[in-house]
């Protein structure tokens, strides 16, 4: 038997809403197919990818999957192939899509029927292989597609938010796959913050959500703004702060830290000058050394699933 199941990549934080909110895109995606085998219990890990760990503990696909066959009590043999799409270590939530991605095609081939929020819980597992962490915005995001907000991880329970404005998606991308690239940016925050800034960050948050529901430009450019996490992992990304200022001097509507970076998002429509982004972006991309990539992308749907026999 087999299933095939496919899931984008995504944009977490979005600014203010660190393990909040995320964005799903169709910059990339990742496809997985799940096939039983005959060998009981075994999971094994295949990819067209031979940079990301074939070992099932330390794939997030393949930790996943582990935990929820056992807690299904399912003891058949699994292999996913993981067709890699998505680049890691650039903060578009690769691995994220590809626990997302499997644990899709696991529920189509032992016809699971697992809820949206079932899939992100077992999905977080994923995270915990990739970055030491179960962070559940980017696996919710390619779940449920849109945006959304995590409002509750124990239980987990997500909400898409309506988003009434129509904007485009640039990624400003640095060439190179970073290992462990958020494990480490998760290790540079702070364990305590002043009742201020937490204060400021809400005020931040909050314009954010309400400038998507009401579609409004000004709320969405106030609110893609974080003193906190974008803040603490600045040497991370040392080109955001230039290229975030060149977004906004050039009429785009916001512009944020892609996950844990060093991808640089930005919303933008048509009055803004996306030439003129481009071109002073590569400028500041080249004085830090980098190789930038520009991808244009729109906002995309959740995850997709099929059995093939
Ligand atoms: N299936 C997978 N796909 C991609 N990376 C994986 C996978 N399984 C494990 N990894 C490991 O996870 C790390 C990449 O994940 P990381 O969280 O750092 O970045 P990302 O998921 O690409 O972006 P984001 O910042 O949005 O989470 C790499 O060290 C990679 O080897
Ligand atoms: N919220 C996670 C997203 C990673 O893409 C982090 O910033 O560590």
């Amino acid at each position: 038997m087999s299933a095939k199941a496919e899931a984008y990549s995504s944009s977490a934080n979005l600014g203010p809403g660190f393990d909040i909110l995320s964005m799903a895109h169709n910059a990339f995606k990742d496809i997985v197919i799940a096939r039983t085998i005959e060998e009981k219990g075994k999971i094994i890990i295949k990819s067209n990818n031979p940079k990301i760990p074939l070992d099932p503990e330390k794939n997030s696909a393949g930790l996943a999957t582990k935990i929820l066959l056992q807690e299904k009590g399912i003891d058949e043999g699994v292999e996913i192939e993981i067709n890699k799409g998505i680049p890691f270590g650039l903060g578009l939530g690769s691995s994220g899509a590809s626990s997302v991605a499997a644990i899709a095609a696991v529920n189509e081939l032992f016809e699971l029927k697992l809820t949206q929020e079932e899939m992100v819980k077992y999905s977080m597992f994923g995270e915990q292989a990739s970055s030491g962490s179960p962070h559940p915005d980017n696996v919710a995001a390619s779940v449920y597609g849109g945006i959304i907000a995590v409002t509750s991880v124990s239980p987990v329970k997500v909400e898409k938010i309506p988003v009434n404005l129509d904007f485009k998606i640039l990624l400003i991308s640095p060439q190179g796959e970073r290992e462990g690239k958020t494990k480490k940016a998760r290790e540079m925050l702070p364990s305590k913050i002043d009742l201020s800034l937490y204060v400021k960050n809400s005020r931040y948050l909050s314009s954010l959500i309400l400038g998507f529901i009401k579609g409004d430009k000004e709320l969405i450019k106030q609110g893609l703004n974080d003193e906190i996490v974008e803040v603490a992992r600045e040497p991370l990304y040392p080109h955001y702060k230039k290229i975030k200022e060149i977004a906004l001097k050039n009429g785009a509507i916001g512009s944020c830290v892609s996950g844990a970076g060093p991808t640089v998002l930005v919303l933008y429509d048509d009055n803004t000058n996306l030439d003129k982004i481009k071109v002073e972006s590569l400028e500041v991309c080249k004085a830090f050394g980098l190789t930038c990539n520009f991808i244009s992308a729109q906002i995309a749907g959740g995850v997709k699933s099929e059995r093939l026999n």
